[in-house]
């Protein structure tokens, strides 16, 4: 996720835990060890059945452990008491989870209720709760979950995790039963409160799309929750552990690494610009001889609005009759896919990029994309020859 502000999250460590169900031949979870950092998103991903949520429920303590040993904030988990266990980890489920027979605000202020807090405390903070994730309260409050839609039902599943502002946020498949734009939309709300908030979120998902766009880092598990690779979402896209993660990265590795860079991040290239009241012979100079070549020009507000080439200059007084409009641009914040998408648009090779108020800020080709993720591959090559004992990751041999 993006640069968080503050962090207010907990480490989570996972020491060789074990979770083997009575009558089942094979354990659930087999020796995981796996150290999840304070005021990151990790996001456990892979196929149905292969303990993902036997792995997340252990956190919490839903789920006893066979064997092995688990610390939040650096306490073992068996230790902490009920009360300070739900202080310290909020969790969020599927289809929100929330009593049909409570108000919304019953459902949100339930924990801090729980756990002793006075009633305007409650009240205040169930109030801030809806708010944060952008439901009215004072239309909301009164209603009972089955007058709020599948996504608003989600976002006070989220008002209800985060009541007691714990440090700790584990999220299971939140987001699962809404429809795709509902579910893009809640993403991009957890992406926007989480830079605000630092938690440390674990978030089970079986879509690595989703993975991809939330984690600082992903676990790609196997059968009986072997991590196949930990890492981030870039080096887990540009170089998989092996066959099986490769399998579930799927087709469009590339396309992919490209939602996870804004433009601003890579360095720009240029072509002549000019103001409106400059000289026509200013910008044929800065056009050279060259017939393909073509310039920016900008309004008083260094804004683009027209491109033009040596033809169109030919003959004119000023640069203000000449030119075409501006087709499609991209800005600084916008993701390289969105760069992308733009030049594939215009039939461009080359997008002009705006700042912040609009203003010229450069211009991005194909290449550019091209050389950027050749770049990120190059840099993530190497990724497996290391000696992984030195990784946080322990966890039994990948195969
Ligand atoms: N209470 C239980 N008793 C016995 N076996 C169980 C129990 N809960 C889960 N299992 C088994 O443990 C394995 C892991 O289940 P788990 O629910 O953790 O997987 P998951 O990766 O979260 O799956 P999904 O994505 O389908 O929710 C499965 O084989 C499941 O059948």
């Amino acid at each position: 996720m993006s640069e968080k502000t503050t962090v207010s999250g907990a480490e989570i460590v996972l020491e060789n835990v074990t979770k083997s169900y009575s009558g089942q031949k094979d354990a659930a979870v087999d020796n995981v060890s796996m150290t999840i950092p304070a005021g990151e998103v990790v996001v456990l991903v892979g196929p149905s059945g292969c303990g993902k949520t036997t792995t997340m429920r252990m956190i919490n303590r839903l789920i006893e452990p066979t064997s092995g040993r688990i610390t939040i904030g650096g306490k073992d988990a068996l230790s902490i008491n009920p009360n300070e266990l739900r202080r310290t980890i909020g969790y969020s489920i599927q289809q929100a989870g929330l009593f049909p027979h409570m108000t919304i605000a019953e459902n949100v202020g339930m924990v801090p209720g729980l756990i002793g807090w006075k009633k305007k405390r409650i009240s205040d903070r169930t109030d801030e709760m809806l708010d944060l994730v952008g439901l009215d309260p004072a239309l909301y409050r009164e209603r009972y979950p089955r007058q709020l839609s599948g996504g608003q039902q989600q976002r006070v599943g989220v008002a209800r995790a985060l009541a007691a502002d714990p440090p700790v946020l584990l999220m299971d498949e939140p987001f699962g039963a809404v429809d795709p734009i509902t579910r893009g939309l809640l993403q991009d709300e957890l992406m926007r409160l989480q830079a605000e908030l630092g938690k440390t979120i674990v978030f089970v998902t079986h879509d690595f799309d989703e993975a991809v766009k939330l984690g600082d880092r992903i676990a790609v598990l196997g059968n009986q929750s072997r991590i196949l690779q930990f890492d981030t979402p870039e080096a887990v896209l540009a170089n998989p552990a092996d066959e099986t993660v490769a399998g579930f990265v799927g087709a469009g590795a590339a396309l992919k690494q490209l939602t996870l860079m804004r433009v601003r991040d890579i360095e720009l290239s240029d072509v002549p610009v000019m103001g409106e009241d400059q000289p026509v012979e200013s910008m044929n100079a800065a056009l050279g001889n060259d017939p393909e070549a073509w310039g920016i020009i900008l309004d008083a507000r260094k804004r683009p609005i027209r491109w033009t080439d040596r033809r169109h200059l030919a003959g004119v007084g000023s640069l203000r009759d000449v030119g075409v409009p501006m087709g499609e641009m991209v800005s600084t914040q916008s993701t390289l896919q969105d760069a992308l998408e733009a030049l594939l648009a215009e039939g461009n090779a080359t997008a002009t990029v705006t700042g912040q108020r609009g203003e010229y800020a450069g211009t991005i080709t194909i290449e550019q994309l091209i050389d950027t993720i050749k770049t990120i591959r190059s840099q993530h090559a190497h990724d497996h020859d290391k000696d992984t004992s030195a990784e946080d990751v322990t966890a039994g041999s990948p195969s």
